[in-house]
């Protein structure tokens, strides 16, 4: 089925109307209704109408087209359920669209459920890199000019810090976690795929990201629900693992700088130098609230329940981002104290979505929805 107006073939044929340009660039972005990937399509829809960005999502517990419900109707923004574990249709959308770049986000994220479900992990983050990677190279031929694939990872491949020290791009990988392990694959075969045949490729490792539309799993979405229901805030071990923070947002602006101005066949680090300890950052998101809910001063500390921790759990990330400061001249744009804040009002504004997400209603009514596509 024809989504919503798209150029049919390479030899560009016009089918339907929404398109008329043919000088328009398709850009596809794949994992676009998730979490970071909204953020990146929102920002590229907005910011280069005269690109056609195709957003390429499987639409898994944590994809959601809810997130991009404001820019949908937008003419330059195509959606395209598909799962990049399956090669065939990786393949017909690369026939169906003449992409010039692409940039992979679509990934298996939580940690946690790496350790239950290790399997998944490699299946769509090793298996479906290398399907992007192939489609690619068929679809492109020889003919890299002016072509980027551009894989977003995490810092997660390096390891394990101690207290002291940071993530440089040359860092050695040590990944720990069947994720992180499975991101640590994808960036090897994405290098292996520039040293071999040439694509012209690109590699971000970015810290851990805060933000709006984050599925509330995550630390930072699940500590607020929780506090908002006066539930239980499971922290694990003695909350002393240390994660550097980024606003999603900053992190979208870093891929922007990247796709368009990064050197091929390079990596960069993103992250915000704003390191903290789980169990105060857990501190200041209880604070925060009791704040903006109007609840008496240390109410939601109460609820801090600390418990068994992560099997392997890597104790301290921190980035060093010279690099994309210094050649590409992109620091965050907030302060985390900014950040935080506005995080925490668009959940509380968006509680609709919170339960929706958290329920799975969404989930069931896209799936009907797209069922037959
Ligand atoms: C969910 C949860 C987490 N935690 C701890 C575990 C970590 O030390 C920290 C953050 O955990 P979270 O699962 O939110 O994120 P990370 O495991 O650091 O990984 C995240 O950041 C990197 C860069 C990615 O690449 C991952 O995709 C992303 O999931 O809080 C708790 O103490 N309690 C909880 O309930």
């Amino acid at each position: 089925m024809i989504s919503k107006g798209f150029i049919e073939d390479k030899s560009k044929t016009l089918i339907t109307g929404v398109y008329n340009d043919l000088t328009m660039k398709n850009i596809l972005i794949t994992g676009g209704s998730g979490f970071i990937g909204s953020h990146l399509v929102r920002l590229m829809v907005t910011k280069y109408p005269d690109y056609n960005i195709v957003n390429l999502d499987k639409l898994t517990y944590a994809g959601n087209p809810e997130n991009l419900k404001d820019i949908e109707d937008k003419g330059n923004y195509v959606f395209e359920r598909v799962d990049i574990v399956d090669a065939d249709a990786v393949f017909k959308v690369f026939e169906k669209y003449d992409f010039s770049g692409v940039i992979h986000l679509a990934a298996e994220s939580h940690v946690d459920r790496s350790i239950s479900n290790p399997n998944e992990f490699i299946m769509t983050n090793v298996v479906g890199t290398l399907n992007l990677l192939n489609a690619a190279r068929t679809s492109w031929g020889s003919n890299f000019s002016d072509k980027v694939f551009y894989h977003v990872s995490t810092d997660e491949v390096y390891g394990s810090l101690g207290d002291e020290g940071f993530f440089y791009e040359d860092t050695a990988y040590d990944p720990r976690s069947p994720y992180s392990a499975s991101k640590a694959s994808s960036d090897h075969i994405v290098r292996a795929y520039y040293h071999t045949f040439g694509m012209p490729v690109k590699i971000s490792n970015c810290s851990n990201n805060y933000g709006s539309h984050q599925f509330p799993e995550k630390l930072i979405p699940l500590m607020i629900n929780n506090i908002k229901k006066n539930k239980p805030l499971p922290v694990y071990g003695e909350g002393l693992n240390v994660r550097d923070w980024l606003w999603v947002v900053d992190h979208a602006r870093a891929i922007d700088e990247i796709f368009h101005r990064g050197k091929v066949g390079e990596t960069y680090n993103i992250g915000g130098h704003n390191e903290w300890k789980n169990i105060d950052l857990v501190h200041l998101l209880c604070d925060t609230m009791d704040e903006k809910l109007g609840r008496e001063p240390g109410t939601a500390r109460k609820l801090i329940t600390f418990v068994k921790d992560r099997a392997g759990h890597d104790l301290r990330y921190a980035i060093d981002a010279t690099k994309i400061k210094n050649e590409l001249g992109w620091v965050p744009s907030v302060t985390f104290e900014e950040g935080l804040s506005k995080t925490v009002d668009w959940y509380l504004e968006n509680e609709e979505w919170l339960e929706n997400v958290t329920s799975g209603s969404y989930r069931n009514y896209y799936q009907d929805q797209y069922q037959n596509r």
